[in-house]
């Protein structure tokens, strides 16, 4: 069992390490871990935010756990970072069509939701975000148009192939939870989201004990704060989930809470090759002071062992032992409370 381990930019170093000592702690017989560069490392060291050393680790590995990439306090490497050259272009180079993105409030942590504590209660979701298409892989540039204006541009499409491999994960998953998929588009502006949106009709055909309902993305936005407990399985596309997902993770309390999974087809012997991290970036404002929460990595972590590797006795025991971190109020300070990254890894391993 190959995990390869990128580590990135920002505070995905710091994270990743928290997240690599939990699983080295479980004793997983076979576990090997590879390292890679991505991001800025690997821009100094290779010339590419992902060189090819890096895909040929990935390409091997079971599983991928990353931290974050990115850096805007330096704006040369930020656009040598773009993420469709980073991230974006390692989630294509391996078909990660699918990422999983679950908000769950945990038991006792109304306090820390940006929701009063009874609407807070009622979130259990989960976010199916397709992730290899829609208008952050369009053909895009800024042109000089012929007045002389400059004009920034960026295509907005899907195809129906597309659409129809992530509803068929979204309607499963709908299956295995509350039996209700709620599909996001703006498919009153947007002609891409009109067919997004007959294209799930036509899946649901397969999925008969599915309820599905579709709802226009600004509506989602104020409906996930206002009830989220009308919400069992969202799907949507790439940059609407995105959004979505960081709003979601108010929801439960921090963005240091929440990870996620991006599946793909091809499987292995112990399950589906995947890469896991946290649903944030590299945070660059708190990088390097061992402050960011290292919980939604952790949490990647359990699901990487779950989706990847077969191993849900492991998965289940890191998540327990965060929730027991938190019940016990080991609070970083994106929940308010001052213990740092080393610490929140401190109180999780010692629970596991
Ligand atoms: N998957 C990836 O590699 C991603 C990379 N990015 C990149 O990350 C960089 C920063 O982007 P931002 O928009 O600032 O988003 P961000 O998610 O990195 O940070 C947003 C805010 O949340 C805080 N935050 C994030 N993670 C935290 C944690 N674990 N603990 C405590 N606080 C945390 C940050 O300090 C910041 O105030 C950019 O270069 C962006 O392109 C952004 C999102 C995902
Ligand atoms: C580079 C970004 C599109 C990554 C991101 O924000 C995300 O996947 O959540
Ligand atoms: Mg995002």
């Amino acid at each position: 069992m190959k995990i390869a381990v990128f580590a990135g930019d920002g505070i995905g170093p710091e994270v990743t390490r928290e997240a690599v000592r939990v699983l080295e702690a479980l004793n997983i017989a076979g576990l090997e871990l590879v390292y890679g560069d991505v991001g800025g490392a690997a821009y100094y060291k290779h010339g590419h935010p992902l060189p090819q050393v890096t895909l040929d680790i990935a390409n091997d590995a079971d599983a991928i756990l990353f931290g974050a990439v990115g850096d805007y306090s330096c704006d040369h490497l930020e656009r040598a970072l773009r993420p469709e050259q980073a991230v974006l272009g390692l989630r294509k180079a391996l078909s990660l069509f699918a990422n999983l993105r679950p908000a769950k409030l945990m038991p006792g942590m109304e306090w820390a939701s940006a929701l009063r504590p009874e609407v807070a209660r009622e979130i259990d979701l989960l976010i199916v975000r397709e992730l290899v298409g829609d208008v952050y892989f369009g053909e895009k540039g800024i042109r000089t148009l012929e007045d002389g204006r400059r004009q920034g541009w960026d295509l907005m499409s899907y195809a129906e192939d597309e659409v129809r491999r992530i509803a068929h994960v979204a309607f499963k998953a709908a299956q295995g939870r509350g039996k209700k998929l709620c599909s996001v588009d703006k498919a009153n502006v947007l002609e891409t989201s009109q067919l997004w949106r007959d294209v799930v009709i036509e899946v649901s055909a397969d999925y008969p004990d599915v309820e599905l309902t579709h709802m226009y993305v600004d509506n989602a936005a104020m409906q996930l704060v206002k009830g989220p407990g009308q919400f069992d399985v969202v799907v949507t596309g790439n940059l609407f989930g995105d959004i979505l997902s960081d709003q979601a993770s108010m929801c439960v309390g921090s963005i240091g809470l929440l990870a996620s999974a991006s599946l793909g087809t091809r499987q292995t012997q112990y399950g589906t090759v995947g890469l896991y991290e946290p649903i944030h970036g590299s945070a660059p404002d708190i990088a390097g002071q061992n402050k960011a929460n290292p919980m939604a990595t952790i949490l990647s972590a359990a699901m990487l062992l779950r989706h990847s590797l077969g191993l849900e006795a492991q998965a289940a025991r890191i998540e327990a032992a965060v929730e027991k971190a938190l019940v016990d109020g080991i609070k970083g300070g994106d929940l308010g409370g001052t213990a740092t990254t080393t610490q929140v890894g401190d109180a999780v391993l010692a629970r596991l």
